[in-house]
């Protein structure tokens, strides 16, 4: 692994890695010490280390996913599809994404993304994975599968893989019905869980090569594990927490990623979800190359890219192989905590969005009216006054609300594969406003930065986009259909954010694109 740092910020890290190296931090790490994070963090802590030692423990998996690969190619299957949230699915899409080779990922309870998933029925398997067992999306998608593959002739129980820790309400359900269940160490929690059964086992079927991702991992792990001013994890750890600004310390940064497809969204909720809460945290933002953050990077934000090359804006850069990656982003995560007073290991805010959209579902009426409607746009403000009654002032209304530290973010809940030009919201928003803009696909950013937009500093400016969707979808044995879900979900996330005095601006379109073009002409 190589990596470097700016000389401006050398100076001011050194003390904070000398001391950390001092105090054994890195080395406690690798032992499990579960006492560092405090006295109220040791609990959960307790049973949250096993990500240290993932890459050996999780060699043992290696032969049953080999072998069941070849059976599943010996039947003519070559298409495999993920059904996951967050930690189930981010870290199996980068690794498959790296390796090259094809893996549907369904981590929406978008309609049409859940149909287009259901398709080429005869040559697919399914893999789904949830460490709790209990996650709404990834059971309706379970659902969604076992009723296409039945209506096909095909028995769900030859098709669908299970990936759950021991002893879930899915782990148990599962084994009952005959299903072939991997479990996963119960002792890692979800976003760490990348060199686990979660990472590997779907990665695996599709056709990665997970012993050499474990190999690399175990590589490092010993560096990863030393107090030493060579060690990678401690610098990066203290870039995240400590980088002084004006203000205080930059708790927002830019991950730039254009090297590794995926990686910078699997970052963004090792560290939005494992340090946003108590008012504290780091705010990750992903970017590209050409993001006009880049040009002219806000006080309060550090850069950090994965180029060898530091350009003169970064901060640092970190290069190495994916599974060094993932194990160096997990030791910062938690060297981040320590250095910032935080629990890395729990998201107490995500619940709040999860039982606001389950109101929703059991009462639909209480959702948020729609303040006015404009050439296909129903307009929603939760915590400002629209000034007006045109797209053009509810945009404007919204951006009055940023402020010197804000950051904005936009949560679109469409069919991701559909309508990737969504995407473009983020440099567009980013270049009006001169502050930091995350993207996120919603329900999958609920499971992401969604902790840290409600349990991190106040500083957040929400842009929603939701719309209407090819076609509905049922949900069998469920009294809600798939976009009933996702609305409730996105009504039920803006509520929360409103809840935690954050303004937010939603924007229904009834039709995704001509939206979105009328909404780049007022950002134009
Ligand atoms: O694997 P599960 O239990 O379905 O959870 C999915 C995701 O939801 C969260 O628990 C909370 O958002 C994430 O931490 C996790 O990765």
């Amino acid at each position: 692994m190589k990596f470097e740092l700016a000389t401006r910020n050398h100076a001011a890290l050194t003390a904070v890695v000398e001391s950390l190296v001092e105090q054994n931090i890195a080395s406690r790490i690798a032992a499990k010490d579960h006492t560092l994070w405090g006295p109220a963090a040791e609990s959960e802590a307790s049973i949250r280390l096993g990500w240290v030692t993932s890459a050996q423990d999780s060699v043992a998996l290696i032969p049953e996913i080999l072998e069941l690969r070849d059976e599943f190619r010996n039947q003519g299957i070559s298409r495999f599809v993920l059904c996951g949230m967050g930690g189930s699915s981010l870290a199996p899409e980068v690794i498959t994404k790296t390796a090259g080779v094809e893996l549907v990922v369904l981590d929406s309870t978008a309609p049409d993304q859940v149909a287009a998933a259901l398709t080429s029925l005869e040559k697919t398997a399914v893999v789904v994975s949830s460490k709790s067992g209990s996650t709404v999306e990834t059971d309706s998608q379970k659902r969604a599968f076992e009723t296409a593959f039945r209506a096909n002739g095909i028995s769900p129980t030859d098709r669908i893989v299970i990936v759950t820790d021991p002893g879930s309400p899915l782990d148990q359900a599962s084994r009952e019905a005959g299903y072939r269940v991997f479990n996963a160490d119960p002792n890692v929690g979800g976003r760490y869980s990348a060199l686990t059964a979660f990472g590997i086992v779907p990665s695996g079927l599709a056709g990665a090569d997970i012993a050499g991702l474990l190999a690399a991992a175990q590589q490092i792990s010993s560096t990863l594990g030393s107090d030493s001013l060579d060690n990678p994890g401690l610098w990066l750890g203290a870039l995240l927490a400590k980088t002084p600004s004006p203000q205080g310390f930059k708790d927002k940064f830019l991950i730039e990623t254009d090297q590794l497809g995926g990686f910078g969204d699997w970052a963004e909720q090792l560290v939005a979800e494992s340090t946003g809460k108590e008012q504290k945290g780091v705010l990750p933002v992903v970017v590209t190359k050409s993001a006009p953050e880049l040009a002219n990077i806000p006080a309060d934000t550090l850069s950090i890219s994965f180029a060898a090359e530091i350009s003169g804006s970064e901060d640092a850069a970190f290069e190495g192989s994916l599974g060094e990656l993932f194990l160096l982003w997990e030791y910062a995560t938690v060297i981040a905590g320590y250095l910032q007073g935080i629990n890395p290991f729990d998201q107490p805010n995500v619940e709040s969005a999860k039982i606001a959209a389950r109101a929703l579902l059991d009462s639909p009426v209480a959702a948020k009216a729609a303040d006015f409607a404009v050439e296909g746009v129903a307009v929603t403000s939760y915590g400002f006054d629209v000034q007006g009654d045109t797209l053009a002032a509810a945009v404007q209304s919204l951006l009055d609300k940023v402020g010197e530290q804000s950051y904005i973010s936009v949560h679109t809940y469409l069919n991701r594969a559909e309508y990737p030009q969504f995407e473009q919201l983020r440099d567009l928003l980013a270049k009006v406003s001169g502050r930091p803009v995350t993207f996120g696909w919603g329900p999958r950013f609920l499971h992401s930065t969604g902790q840290y937009h409600k349990g991190g500093p106040r500083q957040g400016v929400f842009l929603q986009i939701t719309g209407e969707h090819g076609h509905d979808l049922e949900i069998e044995g469920r009294p809600f259909t798939f976009g009933t879900l996702i609305a409730a979900q996105a009504a039920g996330d803006a509520q929360v954010l409103l809840d935690n005095n954050l303004p937010v601006l939603s924007l229904r379109f009834s039709e995704p694109l001509s939206g979105l073009e009328q909404l780049k002409k007022v950002l134009g």
